[in-house]
């Protein structure tokens, strides 16, 4: 499978299971991995046959602003049936880390792995 991929996207949001989380929004880092088969715009070199790893970033960015959650993990499922619905991707590797929110820790945050098939009618979660 071919991927596109968006690293270290920064998205600002309220989002936290504190009262102290939710009066200000900060900011969650975001890692995408799509799959997708490149061929179509590989063959036509027109940006209309590709999975647009710009208009993505700036729906990502949007989405997530509008969303108010307390658990990354509901961030992450909201924002991963938000990116079947807009794109046609076939697979989603989907990682956000919330920066300084354990202290002495590098980095903690959630990643999931979905299908489209996860989200068909039938069976939808
Ligand atoms: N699995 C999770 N654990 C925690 C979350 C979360 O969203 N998912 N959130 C918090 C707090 O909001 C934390 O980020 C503030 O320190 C704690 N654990």
């Amino acid at each position: 499978m071919d991927k596109v991929f968006i690293r270290g996207l920064q998205a600002h949001t309220v989002i936290g299971i504190y009262d102290w989380e939710q009066r200000a929004e900060r900011p969650l880092i975001i890692d995408i991995v799509v799959g997708v088969d490149t061929r179509a715009a590989a063959a036509s070199d027109n940006i209309r046959d590709a999975v647009n790893y710009h208009a993505i970033s700036d729906a990502v960015m949007a989405f997530v602003k509008g969303e108010n959650v307390h658990l990354l993990e509901t961030m992450a499922e909201r924002l991963a049936r938000f990116l079947f619905a807009e794109f046609p991707i076939d697979t989603l590797e989907l990682r956000i880390a919330k920066p300084g929110a354990v202290p002495g820790v590098d980095a903690v945050g959630v990643e999931i792995e979905r299908q489209r098939g996860d989200y068909a009618v039938c069976g939808a979660r």
